[in-house]
């Protein structure tokens, strides 16, 4: 039985859905940042972020307490368009929160399994994580935990906070948080649009076999509080 409740919030526009989720993620850091002194991010990639994090880059947080992560990357130069890194530096730093430490997962020279015990290190020190923005695939992925993947079951069970992935199109290789990571969040959300992401999300409510659709792991886990943003 889920101990915690999913909040699931409704929008009439994707520009409200934006700045209303970029509010809550910017209240969420300077919460953080009272508390501790500091705050972490950890942000997916994809095409859905992209406006959100416009309107982040706007927010008035001191970004230079600010550590910000990836949920997932795909193992490409971060000069390329398919860069998550890219992503979030062009969109959000680029924007406005220059002053925060991004710490990517990329690493040139070597593959997604080389690099996760330099990435696990980096991440080791700015975990747990205090806010995690997750997406969501057509075929129920989130991050980069992809349907029926063998290295599916070590990064849903394990206590790695990071593994290597592979998705079904380019670019294959992938790392990823593990379902682990992303639970330590004390805010995580779930950014969909549209009624297709909608239908999955329905379908993904329907059932719990998280082999076939891996967002299942985050919807049913106990210590995650979910708030779905959806418009
Ligand atoms: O690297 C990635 O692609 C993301 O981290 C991934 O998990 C994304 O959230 C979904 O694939 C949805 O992507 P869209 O927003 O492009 O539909």
């Amino acid at each position: 039985m889920k101990s915690t409740e999913t909040v699931f919030h409704i929008y009439d526009s994707l520009p409200t859905l934006h700045k209303t989720l970029a509010y809550k993620v910017a209240r969420d850091l300077d919460a953080a940042i009272a508390a501790k002194g500091s705050a972490s991010l950890l942000l997916s990639g994809g095409n859905t972020p992209r406006p959100f994090l416009v309107q982040l880059a706007a927010e008035n947080v001191d970004w230079s307490r600010v550590t910000v992560g990836l949920v997932d990357e795909r193992w490409v130069d971060p000069e390329s368009g398919a860069s998550n890194e890219n992503l979030v530096r062009s969109e959000l730093l680029a924007n406005g929160a220059e002053a925060a430490t991004f710490v990517g997962m990329y690493r040139p020279g070597e593959t997604a399994a080389e690099a996760v015990v330099g990435v696990e290190a980096a991440y080791k020190a700015f975990f747990p994580f205090d806010v995690v923005v997750l997406g969501m695939g057509s075929d129920g992925h989130t991050a980069s935990l992809f349907p029926g993947r063998p290295e599916l079951e070590g990064l849903l069970n394990g206590a790695a906070l990071c593994g290597a992935a592979e998705a079904p199109t380019e670019p294959k290789e992938r790392m990823s948080l593990s379902l682990h990571a992303i639970a330590s969040a004390a805010h995580c959300y779930l950014h969909i649009e549209g009624g297709a992401k909608l239908a999955v999300y329905e379908a993904a409510l329907d059932g719990d076999d998280v082999d076939i659709m891996p967002v299942r792991a985050v919807l049913n886990h106990p210590d995650i509080a979910l708030e779905v943003f959806y418009a």
